[in-house]
């Protein structure tokens, strides 16, 4: 099957049974070529008159339109002017952001997404995707099946709870699964018309929001507890019966919610949570390719981690399985993990919040002595001095904790500190990368979660990694789409990681974005991503076994890519 052949059956798919024609087919982003229909097609799907008469390339439309983009001054404007575009014309859309993934990508997602959800209320224009909120749960079905798309692959769903390190957004938190899943399509050939992004409102507990009398959501405090798992239940049961074989993925869910929501749900349906395992599968990828680039090795490191959050103990139980997988016994792994929050070191000597912080404790006899004054609380400076760890990696959605004094101990505890700043978005950030450079004299090696410039210090220049799902969760999602996984295990999402940083490997020298490949190369890494991803759901018992070279096909068969096809119009 031809790439050609895959985008024109999802176009004619859009159109059965009713056929659209005129303003309908205008009207419908999948379907519109705008100014590019053809005169056969114009006269054939009745758009005669509707458009100027001047037939253009998708290439001239996608010239206009980068003209367009490039006239708006604020990063919020250029953000609403490809959503327009988006929500206008899907295939243009992707090409513009395909052909400038650097300059577009922060625009669509992070950082400008988080303003995006901030301000949803303000910048609304049109729907996409879907609103399931808490009191019409009784037409969740319906509600689905009022979805555009009738053969959906993808889900991205969040509850807005916790967007970003932004927190609480409410409906403004359908931002985050419409730019997630263009970052599916752009970076991973997911055909756009099968993926649905979904916000689940029940409620927001942000005053500003509630009081805000443009807010789009429902104007209610957050419904918790029993009442609020009763409601996940019927989503994603509702899911499971209408697209049993789909990818739901979690987003931004508050870190309570998180973890129990993703062990309940694992072994339901084909589901993850990017925060948690999206987030420690790129950490480790890069990771790997960090101790690789410091040529040291992984198991003969301490890690101290800023932020005991789903987020941080789900990289710091990842990088133990990884720790594992290279040869340490888990107890031994295990204490090569100092987790720090905001009471200090998490050890056994004091009352953990979560049964997935308990697991991650140090254990308190060990560090006891370690403490400045007499009590049992113990800093993160206090940590690094004595844990004298090569690794610190932040993810505590406080901006500027990674200081001057905290990166000059790293850097005179260890040859090549390797220091992850990964708080999303830019605005908290534990410490700018230029700091980090200057502080450590040029030797960190520095990956973060939103994108940042190189830096020049001292004549020279040093790139700045992205450490962000987005190179592993589109992998993820073709592997999975390729294989016909049913379920997505841990064994999958750390063959995501080592693909990674082989890719990663692979690119080193030619690379202008540090630790990880550029973001030109994402498609390819994406590939060799799905690869690892389906071979691992094949001997992990979730997909049927093929040979290499069937799996290879399937991936390149089933990668969309943005051009336009012949449109007919069918009876
Ligand atoms: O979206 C991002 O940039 C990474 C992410 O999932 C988060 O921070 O919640
Ligand atoms: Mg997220």
């Amino acid at each position: 099957m031809t790439e050609e052949f895959n985008t024109a059956k999802t176009q004619l798919d859009i159109l059965a049974p009713t056929s659209l024609s005129g303003n309908a087919i205008l009207e419908n982003p999948l379907l519109n070529k705008g100014t590019a229909f053809s005169e056969e097609e114009r006269i054939e799907l009745g758009l005669l008159g509707l458009l100027p008469p001047h037939i253009e390339s998708l290439d001239d439309q996608a010239l206009r339109a980068y003209e367009a983009f490039s006239m708006f001054e604020t990063e919020l404007e250029k953000h609403i002017y490809l959503r327009a575009l988006q929500d206008n014309n899907e295939i243009l859309f992707y090409r513009m952001v395909h052909d400038h993934l650097t300059e577009m990508m922060p625009i669509i997602y992070t950082p400008v997404v988080g303003e995006a959800c901030q301000k949803f209320s303000e910048i609304y224009r049109r729907s996409r995707g879907l609103f399931i909120s808490y009191p019409e749960r009784q037409y969740i079905e319906t509600i689905l099946d009022n979805a555009i798309g009738k053969n959906i692959r993808v889900i991205v769903v969040t509850d807005g709870e916790r967007i970003l390190g932004l927190g609480d957004q409410g409906a403004g938190g359908m931002g985050i699964p419409i730019g997630k899943l263009s970052l599916y399509s752009v970076c991973g050939g997911i055909d756009p018309a099968t993926t649905l992004p979904i916000t689940l409102d029940v409620g927001t507990n942000n005053e500003e929001r509630i009081k805000d009398p443009l807010y789009i959501g429902w104007r209610h405090s957050r419904i918790n507890g029993e009442q609020y798992y009763e409601f996940l239940d019927l989503f994603v049961q509702a899911v499971i019966r209408k697209w049993p074989q789909v990818v739901l993925q979690f987003e931004d869910f508050a870190l309570i919610h998180a973890t129990p929501l993703l062990e309940k749900y694992r072994d339901q349906l084909c589901t993850f949570n990017d925060d948690i395992q999206g987030t420690a599968a790129v950490t480790v990828g890069t990771l790997l390719a960090a101790v690789k680039a410091a040529n040291v090795s992984l198991c003969e490191q301490n890690v101290v981690f800023l932020g005991a959050g789903s987020a941080g103990c789900g990289i710091a139980e990842q990088i133990i399985a990884a720790m594992v997988m290279l040869g340490l016994t888990e107890a031994d792994a295990r204490r090569h993990i100092f987790m720090v929050d905001r009471h200090g070191l998490v050890h056994d000597g004091m009352e953990a919040k979560f049964p997935f912080q308990q697991r991650l404790a140090q254990s308190y006899t060990r560090v006891a002595n370690w403490s400045a004054d007499s009590s049992q609380s113990i800093s993160l400076l206090e940590v690094i001095k004595q844990a004298r760890p090569a690794i610190l990696i932040g993810v505590s959605g406080q901006p500027g904790l990674f200081t001057e004094e905290i990166i000059r101990e790293m850097t005179r505890g260890t040859a090549t500190p390797i220091i992850f700043p990964l708080s999303n978005p830019t605005a908290r950030i534990e410490a700018e990368p230029a700091d980090v450079i200057k502080w450590s004299d040029g030797k960190a090696l520095i990956a973060t979660g939103s994108p940042f410039s190189p830096v020049n210090y001292k004549g020279q220049n040093y790139p700045i990694a992205q450490c962000n799902n987005s190179y592993i969760f589109p992998g993820i999602g073709l592997g999975i789409l390729a294989s016909e996984a049913s379920r997505v295990t841990d064994g999958m999402l750390m063959a995501a990681a080592i693909a990674l940083s082989e890719s990663a490997e692979n690119d080193t020298g030619s690379s202008e974005s540090g630790l990880l490949p550029p973001l030109e190369d994402i498609r390819k890494v994406s590939k060799n991503i799905a690869l690892a991803v389906g071979l691992q759901a094949q001997s992990d018992g979730v997909a049927s076994k093929t040979s290499i070279e069937i799996l290879q096909d399937k991936i390149n068969e089933t990668f969309w890519e943005p051009n336009y096809h012949p449109i007919k119009h069918q009876l």
